[in-house]
């Protein structure tokens, strides 16, 4: 393995650089405002969650990073270079994992899939699968197919293929939201294992703002649509972070009492609009 797997640093340059970001969708029956003005960047290493009300543009802001959807406006940069196409060190997990995989293809075959369009030699492929799959615990489930799999086991296989690709940064598009409460806990600590392991930078939605709150070095909320970051909140909790006694901690609970506020406050300002 390659890879460093020295615990992340807080310090380090811009890995994503989002300034001014605006974007408007156009049809015959009007146009929809979805991103006003979004402006933030984060650190290399960093794991941010972003947080809003329903509909306030989280997705929207989502595709225009990773390169799928043109904004009308402002800019989106990875390591300094603008982003106009998926860039090469980057790597998404949506939320529908069913949809991600491809049935025909057993477990390594998925996640070896994009080790081939980039065309990495067979040695150096058969490595980061084996590490990947190893390391979100699936690796006695390589020769299954997808569909063998529970809906958690699923999203480990997506997880796997983003991390055999060895992106700078991962986008996560509200990942768990299709899997029970217990599977939800595991994949929860499975992500920060995985960020503490590989150095990556992660940008995390999520609707669920006990889980920003518990994954997070920081928590973005945003505003409702026309979307703005309405809060930028520093998650000062201890990096060993576990499901009980993290959430049962006083600061867990003035922490997220602060995210529901500025969501409440989100929806109340739309509401009156
Ligand atoms: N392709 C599209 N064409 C027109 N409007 C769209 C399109 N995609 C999204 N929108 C609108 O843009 C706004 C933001 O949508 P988006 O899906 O980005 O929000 P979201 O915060 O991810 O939603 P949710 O929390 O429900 O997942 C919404 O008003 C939505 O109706």
């Amino acid at each position: 393995m390659n890879r460093d797997t020295r615990p992340h640093s807080q310090e380090g340059p811009d890995v994503l650089d989002v300034n001014g970001l605006r974007k408007t969708y156009g049809s015959a029956g009007g146009s929809v405002e979805a991103v006003h003005d979004l402006t933030f960047r984060l650190d290399a290493g960093e794991l941010a969650c972003l947080v809003g009300p329903s509909g306030c543009g989280k997705t929207t802001l989502l595709k225009c990073v990773a390169g799928l959807l043109a904004p009308t406006g402002g800019t989106v940069a990875v390591d300094g270079r603008p982003v106009h196409e998926p860039p090469p060190d980057m790597a998404v997990v949506f939320q529908e994992y069913g949809r991600s995989l491809f049935p025909w293809l057993t477990v390594r075959g998925n996640v070896e899939l994009p080790l081939k369009e980039k065309r990495l030699p067979r040695a150096r492929r058969t490595a980061l699968v084996e590490e990947a799959l190893e390391a979100v615990g699936l690796a006695g489930s390589a020769r299954s197919h997808p569909w063998e799999l529970s809906g958690g086991m699923q999203q480990r296989v997506a997880i796997a293929r983003a991390i055999a690709y060895e992106p700078r940064v991962l986008l996560m598009d509200e990942p768990f939201a299709a899997v029970d409460a217990q599977t939800r806990a595991d994949l929860e600590d499975l992500v920060r294992g995985l960020w503490q392991r590989f150095e990556m930078t992660v940008l995390f939605v999520t609707h669920d703002i006990d889980e920003a709150v518990y994954l997070g070095q920081r928590v973005l909320v945003l505003s409702s649509a026309p979307t703005v970051v309405q809060d930028d909140v520093e998650i000062d909790l201890p990096e060993q972070r576990d499901q009980l006694t993290t959430r049962s901690a006083q600061r867990f609970t003035e922490l997220r009492a602060r995210v529901h506020g500025q969501i409440q406050q989100a929806k109340q300002a739309s509401a009156r609009e």
